[in-house]
Protein backbone atom coordinates (compact mmCIF):
# COMPACT_ATOMS: atom_id res chain seq x y z
CA UNK A 1 0.00 0.00 0.00
CA UNK A 2 1.26 3.45 -1.00
CA UNK A 3 2.57 5.45 2.06
CA UNK A 4 0.67 8.30 4.14
CA UNK A 5 2.36 11.30 4.45
CA UNK A 6 1.73 13.78 7.20
CA UNK A 7 3.30 17.73 6.93
CA UNK A 8 3.51 19.47 9.76
CA UNK A 9 3.67 23.32 9.46
CA UNK A 10 2.30 24.95 6.19
CA UNK A 11 4.11 27.58 5.71
CA UNK A 12 6.49 28.06 2.40
CA UNK A 13 8.31 25.17 2.89
CA UNK A 14 5.30 23.03 4.09
CA UNK A 15 2.45 24.16 2.14
CA UNK A 16 4.75 23.13 -1.25
CA UNK A 17 5.78 19.95 0.18
CA UNK A 18 2.48 18.77 0.95
CA UNK A 19 1.58 20.00 -2.42
CA UNK A 20 4.17 18.36 -3.99
CA UNK A 21 4.26 15.16 -2.17
CA UNK A 22 0.41 14.58 -3.76
CA UNK A 23 1.82 15.53 -7.34
CA UNK A 24 3.99 12.53 -6.57
CA UNK A 25 1.05 10.24 -6.20
CA UNK A 26 0.49 10.07 -2.09
CA UNK A 27 -1.98 10.69 0.06
CA UNK A 28 -1.21 13.80 2.27
CA UNK A 29 -2.46 15.29 5.16
CA UNK A 30 -1.09 18.98 6.22
CA UNK A 31 -0.93 20.39 9.49
CA UNK A 32 -0.82 23.59 10.88
CA UNK A 33 -1.44 25.64 14.57
CA UNK A 34 -2.76 28.37 12.41
CA UNK A 35 -6.59 27.45 11.91
CA UNK A 36 -7.16 30.20 9.40
CA UNK A 37 -3.91 28.70 7.45
CA UNK A 38 -5.53 25.42 7.51
CA UNK A 39 -8.86 26.53 6.38
CA UNK A 40 -7.62 28.97 3.33
CA UNK A 41 -5.00 25.82 2.17
CA UNK A 42 -7.98 23.39 2.57
CA UNK A 43 -10.05 25.27 0.30
CA UNK A 44 -7.44 25.34 -2.14
CA UNK A 45 -5.88 28.82 -1.80
CA UNK A 46 -2.12 29.77 -0.30
CA UNK A 47 -1.72 32.14 2.54
CA UNK A 48 1.33 33.40 1.00
CA UNK A 49 2.52 34.39 -2.56
CA UNK A 50 4.76 31.45 -4.63
CA UNK A 51 4.22 31.22 -8.12
CA UNK A 52 2.87 27.75 -9.57
CA UNK A 53 1.48 26.66 -5.92
CA UNK A 54 -2.48 27.43 -6.19
CA UNK A 55 -2.51 25.76 -9.25
CA UNK A 56 -0.76 22.68 -7.66
CA UNK A 57 -3.16 22.46 -4.87
CA UNK A 58 -6.06 22.96 -7.01
CA UNK A 59 -5.01 20.15 -8.60
CA UNK A 60 -4.84 17.63 -5.80
CA UNK A 61 -6.83 19.47 -2.21
CA UNK A 62 -10.00 17.22 -1.53
CA UNK A 63 -13.30 19.04 -2.33
CA UNK A 64 -12.28 21.05 -5.77
CA UNK A 65 -13.99 20.24 -8.28
CA UNK A 66 -11.85 17.89 -10.29
CA UNK A 67 -9.24 17.18 -8.14
CA UNK A 68 -7.79 13.90 -7.12
CA UNK A 69 -8.70 14.53 -3.84
CA UNK A 70 -4.97 13.30 -2.41
CA UNK A 71 -4.51 16.49 -0.81
CA UNK A 72 -6.54 17.73 3.14
CA UNK A 73 -5.57 20.28 6.08
CA UNK A 74 -6.18 19.78 9.65
CA UNK A 75 -5.78 21.21 12.93
CA UNK A 76 -6.15 17.90 14.70
CA UNK A 77 -2.72 16.01 16.10
CA UNK A 78 -4.95 12.28 16.68
CA UNK A 79 -5.38 12.64 13.31
CA UNK A 80 -1.71 13.15 11.78
CA UNK A 81 -1.50 10.50 14.62
CA UNK A 82 -3.70 7.84 13.05
CA UNK A 83 -3.37 9.03 9.06
CA UNK A 84 0.48 8.80 8.45
CA UNK A 85 3.25 6.60 7.88
CA UNK A 86 5.74 9.63 7.25
CA UNK A 87 5.31 13.02 8.87
CA UNK A 88 7.65 15.73 8.05
CA UNK A 89 8.12 18.06 10.28
CA UNK A 90 8.63 22.11 8.29
CA UNK A 91 8.17 24.25 10.95
CA UNK A 92 9.79 27.65 11.84
CA UNK A 93 13.12 27.98 12.96
CA UNK A 94 13.83 31.39 13.41
CA UNK A 95 16.37 33.79 15.12
CA UNK A 96 16.26 33.87 19.10
CA UNK A 97 15.30 37.68 19.73
CA UNK A 98 18.43 39.61 20.59
CA UNK A 99 20.70 36.77 19.67
CA UNK A 100 22.07 34.79 17.53
CA UNK A 101 21.04 31.31 18.70
CA UNK A 102 18.36 29.50 16.62
CA UNK A 103 14.40 29.33 18.49
CA UNK A 104 14.26 25.54 18.34
CA UNK A 105 10.43 26.36 20.56
CA UNK A 106 8.37 25.39 17.22
CA UNK A 107 10.37 22.16 16.27
CA UNK A 108 10.30 21.57 19.98
CA UNK A 109 6.57 21.54 20.60
CA UNK A 110 5.80 19.82 16.87
CA UNK A 111 8.19 16.44 17.83
CA UNK A 112 5.97 16.81 21.24
CA UNK A 113 2.78 16.64 20.13
CA UNK A 114 3.56 13.89 17.02
CA UNK A 115 5.56 12.00 20.07
CA UNK A 116 2.08 11.62 21.46
CA UNK A 117 0.57 10.67 18.54
CA UNK A 118 2.81 9.06 16.09
CA UNK A 119 1.91 5.47 15.44
CA UNK A 120 4.42 2.47 16.01
CA UNK A 121 6.30 1.74 13.23
CA UNK A 122 6.02 5.29 11.65
CA UNK A 123 8.80 7.45 10.39
CA UNK A 124 9.70 11.41 12.00
CA UNK A 125 11.66 13.55 8.96
CA UNK A 126 12.58 16.56 10.51
CA UNK A 127 13.25 19.18 6.95
CA UNK A 128 13.42 22.54 9.26
CA UNK A 129 17.11 23.87 9.18
CA UNK A 130 17.83 23.25 12.57
CA UNK A 131 21.38 23.63 14.94
CA UNK A 132 23.93 20.61 14.05
CA UNK A 133 22.80 17.97 17.37
CA UNK A 134 19.30 18.91 17.61
CA UNK A 135 18.15 15.00 15.66
CA UNK A 136 20.54 13.21 18.15
CA UNK A 137 18.45 15.15 21.07
CA UNK A 138 15.11 14.93 19.14
CA UNK A 139 15.06 11.42 18.97
CA UNK A 140 15.16 10.53 22.12
CA UNK A 141 11.71 12.87 22.32
CA UNK A 142 10.02 10.52 19.93
CA UNK A 143 8.77 6.73 21.60
CA UNK A 144 10.52 3.45 21.00
CA UNK A 145 9.36 2.28 17.59
CA UNK A 146 9.23 5.32 15.48
CA UNK A 147 11.76 6.77 13.71
CA UNK A 148 13.57 9.93 13.01
CA UNK A 149 15.38 11.06 9.78
CA UNK A 150 17.07 14.60 9.32
CA UNK A 151 16.30 15.67 5.60
CA UNK A 152 17.15 19.54 4.97
CA UNK A 153 15.15 21.26 2.51
CA UNK A 154 17.18 23.60 -0.79
CA UNK A 155 14.03 25.32 -2.00
CA UNK A 156 14.41 28.40 -3.30
CA UNK A 157 11.31 30.89 -2.37
CA UNK A 158 9.72 32.13 -6.03
CA UNK A 159 11.14 28.63 -7.18
CA UNK A 160 9.68 26.54 -4.60
CA UNK A 161 7.28 23.90 -6.82
CA UNK A 162 9.77 23.12 -9.22
CA UNK A 163 12.62 23.01 -6.80
CA UNK A 164 10.25 20.52 -4.56
CA UNK A 165 9.49 18.58 -7.45
CA UNK A 166 12.50 18.14 -8.95
CA UNK A 167 15.28 18.72 -6.50
CA UNK A 168 19.20 19.14 -7.31
CA UNK A 169 19.88 16.68 -4.09
CA UNK A 170 18.00 15.05 -1.59
CA UNK A 171 19.92 14.74 1.83
CA UNK A 172 18.94 12.17 4.19
CA UNK A 173 20.60 11.59 7.91
CA UNK A 174 20.09 8.45 9.34
CA UNK A 175 20.90 6.48 12.65
CA UNK A 176 21.07 3.77 14.94
CA UNK A 177 18.76 0.77 14.61
CA UNK A 178 16.33 2.24 12.05
CA UNK A 179 19.03 3.65 9.65
CA UNK A 180 18.23 1.59 7.59
CA UNK A 181 14.38 1.17 7.35
CA UNK A 182 14.59 5.19 7.49
CA UNK A 183 16.30 5.07 4.09
CA UNK A 184 14.48 2.52 2.33
CA UNK A 185 11.18 4.44 3.23
CA UNK A 186 12.60 7.90 2.19
CA UNK A 187 13.69 6.14 -0.97
CA UNK A 188 9.81 5.26 -1.45
CA UNK A 189 8.82 8.49 -1.04
CA UNK A 190 11.58 10.45 -3.34
CA UNK A 191 11.61 7.85 -6.13
CA UNK A 192 10.03 9.95 -8.92
CA UNK A 193 12.70 12.75 -8.41
CA UNK A 194 15.09 10.19 -8.01
CA UNK A 195 14.30 8.93 -11.34
CA UNK A 196 14.32 11.96 -12.83
CA UNK A 197 17.76 11.96 -11.82
CA UNK A 198 17.95 13.83 -8.48
CA UNK A 199 21.01 12.56 -6.22
CA UNK A 200 20.21 10.58 -3.42
CA UNK A 201 22.73 11.26 -0.46
CA UNK A 202 22.40 9.28 2.44
CA UNK A 203 24.66 10.53 5.93
CA UNK A 204 24.62 10.72 9.77
CA UNK A 205 22.54 12.90 11.50
CA UNK A 206 25.24 15.46 12.15
CA UNK A 207 26.31 15.65 8.23
CA UNK A 208 22.79 16.33 7.29
CA UNK A 209 21.93 19.27 9.79
CA UNK A 210 25.73 20.34 8.27
CA UNK A 211 24.98 20.16 4.70
CA UNK A 212 21.95 22.69 4.78
CA UNK A 213 24.16 25.08 7.21
CA UNK A 214 27.18 25.18 4.76
CA UNK A 215 25.34 25.48 2.22
CA UNK A 216 23.72 28.63 3.15
CA UNK A 217 26.76 29.56 4.66
CA UNK A 218 28.40 29.45 1.06
CA UNK A 219 25.74 31.62 -0.62
CA UNK A 220 25.93 33.80 2.06
CA UNK A 221 29.43 33.65 1.12
CA UNK A 222 29.44 34.18 -2.13
CA UNK A 223 27.27 37.68 -2.09
CA UNK A 224 28.83 38.86 0.51
CA UNK A 225 32.26 38.37 -1.38
CA UNK A 226 31.10 40.00 -4.66
CA UNK A 227 29.57 43.18 -2.50
CA UNK A 228 32.98 43.59 -1.32
CA UNK A 229 34.32 43.82 -4.70
CA UNK A 230 32.20 46.09 -5.21
CA UNK A 231 32.82 48.36 -2.33
CA UNK A 232 36.45 47.95 -4.16
CA UNK A 233 35.13 48.88 -7.27
CA UNK A 234 33.51 51.80 -6.08
CA UNK A 235 36.68 53.23 -4.37
CA UNK A 236 38.81 52.43 -7.29
CA UNK A 237 36.04 53.16 -10.05
CA UNK A 238 35.97 50.16 -11.19
CA UNK A 239 32.72 48.22 -12.92
CA UNK A 240 31.76 45.07 -10.64
CA UNK A 241 28.63 43.78 -12.92
CA UNK A 242 32.12 43.56 -15.69
CA UNK A 243 34.10 41.86 -12.90
CA UNK A 244 31.65 39.70 -11.74
CA UNK A 245 30.98 38.44 -15.95
CA UNK A 246 34.96 37.88 -15.96
CA UNK A 247 35.56 35.85 -13.29
CA UNK A 248 32.20 34.23 -13.71
CA UNK A 249 33.28 32.37 -16.61
CA UNK A 250 35.43 30.50 -14.65
CA UNK A 251 33.99 27.11 -14.47
CA UNK A 252 35.72 26.76 -10.94
CA UNK A 253 34.04 30.35 -9.68
CA UNK A 254 30.78 30.34 -11.79
CA UNK A 255 28.59 33.20 -12.51
CA UNK A 256 25.65 32.30 -10.57
CA UNK A 257 25.00 34.18 -6.77
CA UNK A 258 27.55 37.05 -7.82
CA UNK A 259 25.03 39.90 -8.69
CA UNK A 260 26.36 43.05 -6.33
CA UNK A 261 23.55 44.96 -4.77
CA UNK A 262 22.31 45.32 -1.20
CA UNK A 263 22.22 42.38 -0.53
CA UNK A 264 20.71 38.76 0.73
CA UNK A 265 17.55 38.64 3.03
CA UNK A 266 14.93 36.64 3.93
CA UNK A 267 13.68 34.06 6.64
CA UNK A 268 16.83 31.87 5.66
CA UNK A 269 20.12 33.15 4.96
CA UNK A 270 20.80 35.83 7.28
CA UNK A 271 19.60 33.79 10.17
CA UNK A 272 21.11 30.56 9.41
CA UNK A 273 24.72 32.25 9.64
CA UNK A 274 23.84 33.44 12.19
CA UNK A 275 22.79 30.29 14.07
CA UNK A 276 25.66 28.53 12.41
CA UNK A 277 28.21 30.97 14.38
CA UNK A 278 26.28 30.28 17.85
CA UNK A 279 26.30 26.89 17.80
CA UNK A 280 30.06 26.63 16.16
CA UNK A 281 30.25 28.39 19.57
CA UNK A 282 29.25 26.23 21.44
CA UNK A 283 30.84 23.73 20.35
CA UNK A 284 33.84 24.96 20.78
CA UNK A 285 34.47 25.40 17.35
CA UNK A 286 34.04 29.07 17.12
CA UNK A 287 37.38 29.97 15.32
CA UNK A 288 36.16 28.16 12.32
CA UNK A 289 33.03 30.50 11.65
CA UNK A 290 34.82 34.05 12.42
CA UNK A 291 34.78 34.55 8.61
CA UNK A 292 31.09 34.44 8.93
CA UNK A 293 30.76 37.52 10.96
CA UNK A 294 32.55 39.19 8.22
CA UNK A 295 29.82 37.90 5.65
CA UNK A 296 27.25 39.23 7.59
CA UNK A 297 28.58 42.09 7.94
CA UNK A 298 29.73 43.39 4.52
CA UNK A 299 25.83 42.20 3.99
CA UNK A 300 24.13 44.23 6.65
CA UNK A 301 26.58 47.24 5.19
CA UNK A 302 24.84 47.53 1.76
CA UNK A 303 22.12 48.84 3.31
CA UNK A 304 23.08 51.72 5.01
CA UNK A 305 25.52 52.37 1.85
CA UNK A 306 22.63 52.30 -0.18
CA UNK A 307 21.11 54.78 2.14
CA UNK A 308 24.12 56.88 1.94
CA UNK A 309 24.00 56.75 -1.70
CA UNK A 310 20.21 58.20 -2.27
CA UNK A 311 21.08 60.97 0.80
CA UNK A 312 24.61 62.14 -1.75
CA UNK A 313 22.29 61.92 -4.47
CA UNK A 314 19.90 64.62 -2.70
CA UNK A 315 22.68 67.09 -1.78
CA UNK A 316 24.33 65.36 1.21
CA UNK A 317 22.16 66.81 3.50
CA UNK A 318 18.85 65.70 5.91
CA UNK A 319 16.16 63.49 4.07
CA UNK A 320 13.83 66.14 6.05
CA UNK A 321 11.04 66.55 3.59
CA UNK A 322 12.29 64.70 0.16
CA UNK A 323 10.56 62.55 -1.73
CA UNK A 324 11.94 58.87 -1.68
CA UNK A 325 10.01 55.96 -3.86
CA UNK A 326 11.24 52.87 -3.69
CA UNK A 327 10.46 49.98 -6.55
CA UNK A 328 10.18 46.80 -4.05
CA UNK A 329 9.54 45.41 -0.92
CA UNK A 330 10.29 42.01 -0.50
CA UNK A 331 13.70 40.48 -0.16
CA UNK A 332 13.42 39.57 -3.59
CA UNK A 333 11.45 38.93 -6.82
CA UNK A 334 8.57 36.84 -7.15
CA UNK A 335 7.75 36.09 -3.28
CA UNK A 336 5.63 37.98 -1.14
CA UNK A 337 7.99 37.18 1.91
CA UNK A 338 9.31 40.77 3.45
CA UNK A 339 11.23 38.71 6.42
CA UNK A 340 14.76 40.69 6.70
CA UNK A 341 14.38 42.53 3.77
CA UNK A 342 17.11 44.76 2.15
CA UNK A 343 14.27 47.08 0.48
CA UNK A 344 12.23 47.52 3.49
CA UNK A 345 14.88 48.39 5.73
CA UNK A 346 16.67 50.86 3.14
CA UNK A 347 12.87 52.31 2.99
CA UNK A 348 12.64 51.99 6.80
CA UNK A 349 15.60 53.79 7.34
CA UNK A 350 15.53 56.78 5.21
CA UNK A 351 11.47 57.29 6.41
CA UNK A 352 12.91 57.24 10.22
CA UNK A 353 15.62 60.25 8.69
CA UNK A 354 12.64 62.25 7.96
CA UNK A 355 12.31 61.33 4.04
CA UNK A 356 8.74 60.94 2.73
CA UNK A 357 8.77 57.23 1.32
CA UNK A 358 6.63 55.80 -0.88
CA UNK A 359 6.83 52.07 -1.55
CA UNK A 360 5.50 49.95 -4.13
CA UNK A 361 5.82 46.05 -4.92
CA UNK A 362 3.94 43.83 -6.91
CA UNK A 363 3.19 40.95 -4.57
CA UNK A 364 4.77 42.47 -0.90
CA UNK A 365 2.36 45.33 -0.12
CA UNK A 366 -0.25 43.58 2.55
CA UNK A 367 3.31 42.10 4.15
CA UNK A 368 4.99 45.51 4.31
CA UNK A 369 2.17 46.90 5.52
CA UNK A 370 1.99 45.17 8.82
CA UNK A 371 5.85 45.16 8.75
CA UNK A 372 6.03 48.68 8.51
CA UNK A 373 2.82 50.71 9.06
CA UNK A 374 4.02 54.07 8.76
CA UNK A 375 5.59 54.13 5.10
CA UNK A 376 3.65 55.82 2.38
CA UNK A 377 2.37 52.78 0.16
CA UNK A 378 1.29 53.42 -3.73
CA UNK A 379 -0.47 51.04 -5.58
CA UNK A 380 1.53 50.99 -8.86
CA UNK A 381 5.37 51.83 -9.77
CA UNK A 382 3.91 54.71 -11.53
CA UNK A 383 1.81 56.05 -8.37
CA UNK A 384 4.89 55.31 -6.53
CA UNK A 385 7.42 57.56 -8.12
CA UNK A 386 4.95 60.79 -8.76
CA UNK A 387 6.54 63.22 -7.34
CA UNK A 388 9.96 61.61 -6.87
CA UNK A 389 13.06 63.50 -6.03
CA UNK A 390 15.11 60.35 -6.12
CA UNK A 391 13.80 56.63 -7.57
CA UNK A 392 15.25 53.56 -5.47
CA UNK A 393 15.63 49.85 -7.41
CA UNK A 394 15.73 47.50 -4.69
CA UNK A 395 13.97 44.31 -5.52
CA UNK A 396 14.37 42.63 -9.38
CA UNK A 397 10.90 42.12 -10.10
CA UNK A 398 9.93 41.87 -14.05
CA UNK A 399 7.61 44.36 -14.36
CA UNK A 400 10.20 46.71 -13.13
CA UNK A 401 12.44 45.96 -15.73
CA UNK A 402 9.77 46.41 -18.32
CA UNK A 403 8.82 49.92 -17.13
CA UNK A 404 8.94 52.13 -19.26
CA UNK A 405 11.31 54.78 -18.22
CA UNK A 406 9.74 57.76 -20.56
CA UNK A 407 6.07 57.52 -18.56
CA UNK A 408 7.72 57.46 -15.53
CA UNK A 409 10.30 60.77 -16.26
CA UNK A 410 7.22 62.51 -17.01
CA UNK A 411 6.01 62.66 -13.63
CA UNK A 412 8.71 62.53 -11.55
CA UNK A 413 10.31 65.73 -9.63
CA UNK A 414 13.47 64.62 -10.45
CA UNK A 415 14.99 61.56 -12.91
CA UNK A 416 17.38 60.32 -11.06
CA UNK A 417 17.01 56.47 -10.40
CA UNK A 418 19.11 54.29 -8.24
CA UNK A 419 19.72 50.46 -9.31
CA UNK A 420 20.72 48.76 -5.45
CA UNK A 421 19.97 44.80 -7.75
CA UNK A 422 22.33 45.76 -10.89
CA UNK A 423 19.04 44.71 -12.69
CA UNK A 424 17.72 47.38 -14.55
CA UNK A 425 19.05 48.37 -18.42
CA UNK A 426 21.01 51.35 -17.42
CA UNK A 427 21.44 52.25 -21.29
CA UNK A 428 17.27 52.08 -21.41
CA UNK A 429 16.90 54.84 -18.72
CA UNK A 430 19.46 57.01 -19.31
CA UNK A 431 17.66 57.38 -22.77
CA UNK A 432 14.77 58.50 -21.29
CA UNK A 433 16.42 61.25 -19.74
CA UNK A 434 17.23 59.50 -16.28
CA UNK A 435 20.29 60.15 -14.21
CA UNK A 436 21.56 56.17 -13.70
CA UNK A 437 23.58 54.67 -10.99
CA UNK A 438 24.24 51.49 -9.87
CA UNK A 439 26.10 49.93 -6.81
CA UNK A 440 29.28 48.91 -7.63
CA UNK A 441 29.58 50.80 -11.00
CA UNK A 442 30.71 53.64 -12.67
CA UNK A 443 29.00 56.89 -13.07
CA UNK A 444 28.29 57.41 -16.57
N1 LIG B 1 11.19 29.36 3.18
C1 LIG B 1 12.15 28.73 2.56
O1 LIG B 1 12.50 29.07 1.43
C2 LIG B 1 12.86 27.57 3.20
C3 LIG B 1 13.66 26.74 2.42
C4 LIG B 1 14.36 25.69 3.03
C5 LIG B 1 14.28 25.49 4.40
N2 LIG B 1 13.50 26.33 5.13
C6 LIG B 1 13.39 26.06 6.57
O2 LIG B 1 12.10 25.47 6.74
C7 LIG B 1 11.54 25.85 7.99
C8 LIG B 1 10.20 26.51 7.76
O3 LIG B 1 10.40 27.71 7.05
P1 LIG B 1 9.18 28.51 6.39
O4 LIG B 1 9.79 29.61 5.62
O5 LIG B 1 8.26 27.57 5.73
O6 LIG B 1 8.47 29.11 7.71
P2 LIG B 1 6.97 29.63 7.85
O7 LIG B 1 6.98 30.52 9.05
O8 LIG B 1 6.47 30.15 6.55
O9 LIG B 1 6.12 28.32 8.18
C9 LIG B 1 6.19 27.60 9.37
C10 LIG B 1 4.80 27.09 9.71
O10 LIG B 1 4.85 26.24 10.85
C11 LIG B 1 3.72 26.48 11.67
N3 LIG B 1 3.98 26.01 13.04
C12 LIG B 1 4.66 26.62 14.03
N4 LIG B 1 4.70 25.85 15.13
C13 LIG B 1 4.02 24.72 14.84
C14 LIG B 1 3.73 23.53 15.56
N5 LIG B 1 4.15 23.35 16.80
N6 LIG B 1 3.00 22.58 14.95
C15 LIG B 1 2.57 22.74 13.68
N7 LIG B 1 2.83 23.84 12.93
C16 LIG B 1 3.56 24.82 13.51
C17 LIG B 1 3.49 27.97 11.55
O11 LIG B 1 2.17 28.32 11.89
C18 LIG B 1 3.80 28.20 10.07
O12 LIG B 1 2.66 28.09 9.25
C19 LIG B 1 12.59 26.73 8.66
O13 LIG B 1 13.41 25.92 9.45
C20 LIG B 1 13.39 27.27 7.49
O14 LIG B 1 14.69 27.65 7.85
C21 LIG B 1 12.77 27.34 4.57
O1 LIG C 1 23.59 37.10 -6.71
C1 LIG C 1 22.77 37.24 -5.80
C2 LIG C 1 21.83 36.24 -5.45
C3 LIG C 1 20.96 36.49 -4.40
N1 LIG C 1 20.98 37.66 -3.73
C4 LIG C 1 20.07 37.91 -2.61
O2 LIG C 1 20.17 36.82 -1.70
C5 LIG C 1 18.95 36.61 -1.03
C6 LIG C 1 18.59 35.15 -1.00
O3 LIG C 1 18.30 34.70 -2.31
P1 LIG C 1 17.95 33.16 -2.59
O4 LIG C 1 19.03 32.33 -2.04
O5 LIG C 1 17.64 33.03 -4.02
O6 LIG C 1 16.61 33.04 -1.77
P2 LIG C 1 16.01 32.04 -0.68
O7 LIG C 1 14.66 31.70 -1.18
O8 LIG C 1 16.18 32.68 0.66
O9 LIG C 1 16.87 30.69 -0.72
C7 LIG C 1 17.99 30.43 0.11
O10 LIG C 1 17.59 29.99 1.40
C8 LIG C 1 16.75 28.81 1.38
C9 LIG C 1 16.33 28.54 2.81
O11 LIG C 1 17.33 27.93 3.55
C10 LIG C 1 17.53 27.66 0.77
O12 LIG C 1 16.71 26.49 0.76
C11 LIG C 1 17.95 28.04 -0.65
O13 LIG C 1 18.71 26.97 -1.22
C12 LIG C 1 18.79 29.31 -0.57
O14 LIG C 1 19.14 29.75 -1.90
C13 LIG C 1 17.92 37.51 -1.71
O15 LIG C 1 17.70 38.64 -0.89
C14 LIG C 1 18.59 37.89 -3.01
O16 LIG C 1 18.21 39.16 -3.48
C15 LIG C 1 21.91 38.65 -4.08
O17 LIG C 1 21.95 39.73 -3.47
N2 LIG C 1 22.78 38.41 -5.11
Amino acid sequence: MALKITVIGTGYLGATHAAAMAEMGFEVLGLDVVPEKVELLASGRVPMYEPGLEELLARHVAGIEGSTGRLRFTTSWEEVGAFGDVHFVCVNTPQKHGEYGCDMSYVDAAFGSLAAVAREGSLVVGKSTVPVGSAERLAAVLPQGVDLAWNPEFLREGFAVQDTLRPDRIVVGVSGDGAARAEKTLREVYAVPVAEGSPFVVTDFPTAELVKTAANSFLATKISFINAMAEVCEAAGGDVARLAEAIGHDERIGSKFLRAGIGFGGGCLPKDIRAFMARAGELGADQALTFLREIDSINMRRRGQMVEMARETLGGNSFLGRRVAVLGATFKPDSDDVRDSPALNVAGQIHLQGGQVTVYDPKGMDNARKVFPTLGYADSALEAVRGADVVLHLTEWREFRELDPAELAAVVSSPVVLDGRNALDGERWRAAGWTYRAMGRPRA
